[in-house]
C-alpha cells in the first residue's frame, strides 16, 4: 500500500485506471458509470488557504440508504458528560482494562472527557478505545468531527473510503469528518486514544522565529492513495451524529470510492519524525513549543485543541529545573502516555493512563519528579523510551459518568502533590 507525502497537498489519484475525469470534476457521465460526489470539510466559501474538499468518484451514491435507527451498541461511546456541578479537582486514570467479550473499535470506544456540543462546531472530546475484533461488514462515519487516532498497544488498519492506513503505537492517523471507514486489528488486540475535534480542522502550527522547518515537517504526513472494496450483501453503517449514535442497513460497503482528488483526506505521521524543539540555555520553555497539530478558535492565540507531544529528548538546561514547573492555566489539559515515563509524574501515569487538569487547577511535578529534579546533577541527560502527550483545550472539559464511575480511576490522584516541605524563610 502506498502513500503520498505531504500535510493537505491537492491530490489526484485511482485505483482503476482511467476512474479520475481530466480536467474537470463532474462530467455528465463519469467513467464506467461512477457517481461523481463532493466532499466538504469546510464552507464552500472559507479562505482559499484553509478550504479544504475532495472530488469522489464512487461505485454508489452516499447519498443511496434508509433511515437510520438509533444504535444499541457502544454504550460508552459519546453517553454525554456529567451535568452537575463540575468539581475543581485533578482527575486521572490507570489504562482501562481490556473487553472480555469480542469487542470492535466502535463498540469498545469509551468517552472520557468531553467540552462542547458538537453541533457548536467548536471543542474537542477525549475517547479511549480497547477492541479484540476486526469491524467485518460493518462501517463508521463520525459527522461531529475529525477523528485523531492515537494507538497505545497493538496495531491499527483502519481501511477508509480514501484508501487504507497502518499504523502501530508511535504513528497517529486522522481521519476526517465524515470519511467511512472501519477498523481491522493485526495483532488481535488493541487499545490507544482518540481526540475527536468538533472545531476548525487540525493544521500544522505557525513556526514563527523557529523558522520554516521544525517541529512536525509537512512532508511526513503521509496520505493514501486511492482504494476501495467492491462488496454487496447486508453492511451496517453506524454514525455519531450530533452526540448520539445512529445505524441503518446497506446492501454493499460504502467503502466504494475508487478514485479521488483534491486536499482532504486521512493521513498518518510517525511521531519519531516530529524535530523537538528546546532550551539549550536555561528555563523549561512553555509546551507550545511541542505543538504537533493546531484547532484555532475564533480567539487569535487561543486553541480550540492543540495536540502537543512530549517525545524523547535531551535535557541540557543549566541551573534550572528542568520538568514541568508548577502551574495554573486557562487552558485545560488531558494527558495521554503512549510508551515510557512521563517526567513530571515519576508515580503513577501509565502507558495507556489519562489525566485531567482542568482550567486554574494547580499541578505540575509530583513530589518524587520534584524531589530528583530538585538536587539532579544538570550534566546533559537524554529522556529515552518516552512519548507522552497532551489534548490542550480552552473549553474546560467534563467527564463522562463512567469516567467517574470506572475502577480504573485513580481515588487519590491528589496525593501526587502531598507532603511538599515548606520554604523556609530567613528568620
Ligand atoms: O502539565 C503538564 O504536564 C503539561 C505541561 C508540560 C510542560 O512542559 C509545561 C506545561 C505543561 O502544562
Ligand atoms: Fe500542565
Amino acid at each position: 500500500m502506498s502513500y503520498i507525502p505531504g500535510f493537505a497537498n491537492h491530490i489526484a489519484t485511482e485505483a482503476v485506471a482511467g476512474a479520475l475525469p481530466e480536467g474537470r470534476n463532474s462530467p455528465q457521465r463519469p467513467a464506467f458509470g461512477l457517481y461523481a460526489e463532493q466532499f466538504s470539510g469546510t464552507a464552500f466559501t472559507a479562505p482559499r488557504h484553509e478550504n479544504r474538499r475532495s472530488w469522489l468518484y464512487r461505485i454508489r451514491p452516499s447519498a443511496a440508504h434508509g433511515p437510520y435507527r438509533p444504535y444499541g451498541g457502544a454504550a460508552l461511546f459519546a453517553p454525554g458528560t456529567v451535568d452537575e456541578p463540575l468539581p475543581p479537582n485533578r482527575l486521572r486514570w490507570d489504562p482501562l482494562a481490556m473487553p472480555a467479550a469480542p469487542t470492535d473499535l466502535i463498540d469498545g470506544m469509551a468517552t472520557m472527557l468531553a467540552n462542547r456540543d458538537p453541533a457548536d462546531l467548536e471543542g474537542v472530546a477525549v475517547h479511549i478505545y480497547r477492541a479484540n475484533v476486526d469491524m467485518e461488514r460493518r462501517c463508521f462515519v463520525d459527522a461531529d468531527g475529525e477523528l485523531l487516532f492515537i494507538p497505545q498497544q497493538g496495531r491499527l488498519t483502519l481501511l477508509t473510503e480514501l484508501g487504507r492506513i497502518d499504523i502501530a503505537p508511535g504513528q497517529v492517523a486522522l481521519v476526517p469528518r465524515g470519511v467511512r471507514f472501519r477498523a481491522l486489528l493485526p495483532d488481535g488486540a488493541a487499545r490507544g486514544y482518540v481526540a475527536e475535534n468538533h472545531g476548525s480542522l487540525f493544521r500544522l502550527p505557525e513556526l514563527g522565529p523557529i523558522g520554516a522547518n521544525g517541529l512536525a515537517n509537512p512532508r511526513d504526513f503521509e496520505t493514501p492513495v486511492a482504494w476501495f472494496e467492491d462488496e454487496e450483501g447486508e453492511w451496517e453503517l453506524v454514525q455519531k451524529y450530533l452526540g448520539a449514535l445512529w445505524t441503518v442497513t446497506l446492501d454493499h460497503s460504502p467503502l466504494d470510492v475508487v478514485a479521488w482528488h483534491g486536499n482532504l483526506a486521512p493521513w498518518r505521521y510517525d511521531l519519531a519524525r516530529f524535530n523537538t524543539i528546546g532550551t539549550i540555555s536555561f528555563d523549561h520553555p512553555d509546551p507550545s513549543i511541542f505543538t504537533m497539530l493546531t484547532s484555532p478558535s475564533d480567539v487569535p492565540g487561543r486553541a480550540n485543541a492543540d495536540f502537543v507531544l512530549f517525545p524523547q529528548r535531551w535535557m541540557v538546561a543549566e541551573d534550572t529545573f528542568r520538568p514541568p514547573w508548577f502551574h495554573r492555566n486557562v487552558m485545560s489539559e488531558a494527558m495521554g502516555l503512549i510508551q515510557g515515563a512521563y517526567d513530571a509524574k515519576a508515580e503513577g501515569f501509565a502507558p495507556g493512563g489519562l489525566s485531567l487538569h482542568n482550567l486554574m487547577a494547580g499541578h505540575g511535578p509530583d513530589l518524587a519528579s520534584w524531589e530528583g529534579a530538585s538536587t539532579a546533577d544538570l550534566a546533559p541527560h537524554r529522556i529515552d523510551g518516552t512519548m507522552a502527550f497532551m489534548v490542550e483545550s480552552c473549553w474546560p472539559y467534563r467527564p463522562t459518568r463512567f469516567a467517574l464511575d470506572c475502577a480504573e480511576r485513580q481515588a487519590d490522584y491528589d496525593a501526587a502533590w502531598g507532603g511538599f516541605p515548606k520554604a523556609r524563610l530567613p528568620r
